[in-house]
């Protein structure tokens, strides 16, 4: 056996022996919700697991509920695999990120044992925990911190109710639209008053029949954050809270043009103040073929299957995106056995469920062997995901 496949042999090994332990990372994360930059429960445990483990932890990293734990040598490859932890509101873990938190731990420690194997680390890996996927994107704040800076590539896997390999993760911009008017007794005397929530809806509804001029891969959804306090009351303040989505960032732009017009339009219509506020940005995921391809045969040989008519698949939006667009990344996603859809409480109850371990633990497997081939260079793995990485972004950046 050559020594890589032993290292990946011992890889898988350690990644079964710390499976009780990881089970139960997962499940007292699932058991403990909490919501972004909110996840102190899981930074503990995660973190304590991993410093005990070997890793050199770094917690509060950055961010309150981030951490850093990482184990080797400066200088050689560095392979980066992420955990998250963050749960959604009221629906709790929904979007299965106890299981990217476990995915991410079990795959360091499987790329941690196979470097170990002759007692001369031959790279670095690190466990990045990212908090806050979910409403504000914690991926985002730590590359502008230069948390992913001497790193060579990044890997994590998603939960969903089906395997789809390099899922199409688009380009999302959270928009605020705040309308100001003039308050007044709604009864007494209606017409002095300047109704900020006839502007909201007004928005609301020209938003609405816009869609049909949208391009098909576009979304734009929102909800009302203000309507008001009281009936009697002329609404002096509304807003709305809009997710504009589009495949990259230059159609994300032409979207929120539109969107602002009919926000525009509705404080025109009522003698309104609009401010609309862009805040949260997720770019589109560049998923870097090269790792995939590693990615995916390993999943294959330990029993996942990648159809190809799910291919790029559509679904929501990520942190990773960004990420994806500072070094070569992969964010595939992994069919547990549900057919309810993420954001859904029908997930929740999976993303707790033991018949999730396998999947979970058979990805941290292929992210772990994918990280030992990068390590490789007989795989020329690196230099053939770096090239690619770097005609990817080329001109998009
Ligand atoms: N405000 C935000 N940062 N929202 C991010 C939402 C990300 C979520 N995964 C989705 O696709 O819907
Ligand atoms: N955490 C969400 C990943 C993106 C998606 O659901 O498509």
């Amino acid at each position: 056996m050559t020594e890589w496949n032993k290292r990946k042999q011992v890889a898988q090994a350690k990644i079964d022996e710390s499976a009780s332990d990881l089970n139960n990372i997962s499940q007292d994360i699932w058991s403990h919700p909490e919501l972004g930059y909110e996840e102190h429960h899981a930074h503990k445990i995660l973190t304590d697991y991993l410093e005990k483990e070997g890793f050199e932890v770094t917690r509060n990293y950055h961010l309150e509920t981030a951490f850093k734990a990482t184990y080797g040598t400066d200088g050689g490859v560095h392979v980066c695999v992420i955990s998250e932890y963050d749960a959604l509101p009221e629906i709790g873990h929904a979007c299965g990120h106890n299981l990217i938190a476990e995915c991410g731990a079990a795959a360091g420690l499987g790329i941690k044992a196979a470097m170990e194997l002759d007692g001369t680390p031959i790279g670095r890996v690190t466990v990045l925990g990212t908090p806050a996927e979910e409403g504000a994107g914690g991926k985002v704040d730590l590359i502008k911190a230069g948390a992913f800076q001497g790193m060579d590539v990044a890997m994590m896997a998603h939960p969903y109710a089906y395997t789809v390999p390099q899922p199409v993760a688009l380009s999302m911009l959270e928009i605020k639209i705040h309308f100001t008017g003039l308050a007044s007794h709604a009864s007494a005397v209606p017409w002095e008053g300047v109704n900020a929530l006839d502007a909201a809806v007004m928005c609301y509804t020209s938003i609405s029949v816009m869609r049909q001029q949208l391009k098909p891969e576009w979304r734009v959804h929102g909800v009302f954050t203000n309507g008001g306090a009281r009936p009697n009351i002329i609404p002096e303040e509304a807003e709305l809270l809009y997710y504009l989505r589009a495949p990259n960032s230059k159609q994300l732009d032409v979207l929120r043009s539109k969107v602002i017009g009919c926000a525009k339009g509705a404080a025109v219509a009522t003698g309104c103040e609009v401010e609309c506020k862009s805040g949260c940005n997720y770019a589109n995921m560049i998923h870097n073929d090269a790792l995939s391809l590693s990615f995916e045969r390993h999943a294959e040989i330990l029993g996942f299957s990648y159809p190809s008519e799910r291919r790029g698949e559509k679904g929501g939006s990520t942190d990773m995106g960004n990420v994806s667009y500072v070094l070569p990344s992969i964010h595939p996603k992994f069919g547990i056995p549900t057919d309810a859809g993420t954001h859904t409480p029908g997930f929740t109850k999976w993303a707790g469920m033991l018949e999730a371990q396998s999947p979970t633990l058979i990805q941290a497997k292929a992210i772990a062997m994918t990280g030992i081939d990068v390590m490789d260079p007989n795989t020329n793995l690196l230099k053939s995901a770096q090239e690619e990485f770097k005609k990817a972004v080329s001109g998009l950046t």
